[in-house]
């Protein structure tokens, strides 16, 4: 199975037209891949919070189309990252609000296949509590494995990743990859990268992560997008700079590694 991360590095310079023009390029260039992933946020901004009302759209919006016709060019399966969303049914949440933190996953044809709206919001009492939803639910993708069978993928988003209990409520629904985008900034990469590695070790799986590059809203990003063998080995890994990373997986080592050291077999539950 070919993977390929686009780590994405944008300035506020950059219009989101521009931006979204330049993805299209981006993945038109990894046809011949089986999954191709973009980093969270990438069209709005990960920490542009001023930008977010103005820049949020359905899911059926015009870069949620960018991405499709994308998809479809390349002949690529692709997680889109996500997209500050405004649903045009003008639902609200819980606590009144009408933006979520939203991921969208496309088939090789173009067709949405999930959404994922982000579960734990970054940013304590502002940023994302402030001005959005929480995501209630888990979500997955059946991703093409090339081979003519597919992965059951778990997907989350950056600081969801500190939150084990989401990946093994993933690995309890059949979860054997985790596929994390992200706008992780530089000051912490360092718990980003350890943090990838424990998901993949603790929970015997792939971990497939796209952090953003470069500097926006006065926040360097923190870049070392990977992807983790569920060995906890590290199969690839960028720098910090606009890199996409390439990578050939055996989606069948996770059945393999976890009858060879079945540590999940021994975990007490109900304690
Ligand atoms: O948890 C962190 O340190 C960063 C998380 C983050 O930037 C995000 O979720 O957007």
């Amino acid at each position: 199975m070919r993977i390929a991360l686009i780590q994405l590095a944008y300035g506020d310079e950059e219009s989101l037209e521009a931006r979204t023009e330049r993805i299209a390029e981006l993945v038109g260039a990894q046809r011949g891949h089986d999954l191709v992933v973009l980093p969270e946020l990438w069209a709005p901004g990960g920490f542009s919070y001023r930008d977010w009302e103005q820049r949020a759209q359905d899911t059926t919006g015009a870069v949620a189309r960018a991405l499709a016709d994308a998809a479809r060019a390349a002949g690529v399966f692709l997680h889109g990252g996500s997209i500050v969303e405004r649903p045009a049914s003008g639902e609200k949440g819980p606590e009144g609000k009408s933006l979520w933190n939203t991921s969208i996953v496309l088939d090789a044809g173009g067709a949405q296949v999930a959404t994922y709206r982000k579960i734990h919001r970054f940013g304590f009492a502002g940023g994302e509590p402030k001005l959005m939803e929480a995501g209630e639910s888990l979500a997955f993708a059946d991703i093409p494995d090339g081979a003519g069978g597919s992965v059951h993928a778990g997907l989350s988003t950056c600081y969801d990743l500190r939150f084990p209990e989401l990946y093994r409520a993933q690995v309890d629904q059949g979860a054997t990859m985790f596929v994390i985008p992200a706008a992780w900034p530089m000051a912490r990469v360092e718990h980003w990268s350890l943090l990838l590695r424990a998901r993949a070790i603790e929970d015997q799986c792939f971990v497939v992560a796209c952090n953003t590059a470069g500097t926006h809203a006065r926040t360097p990003m923190g870049g070392h997008s990977a992807v983790i063998a569920p060995t906890g080995e590290v199969l690839a890994e960028a720098g910090d700079g606009e890199q996409v990373l390439s990578v050939e997986i055996d989606p069948a080592e996770v059945p393999a590694y976890r009858s060879a050291f079945p540590v999940l077999d021994d975990r007490r539950l109900g304690l």
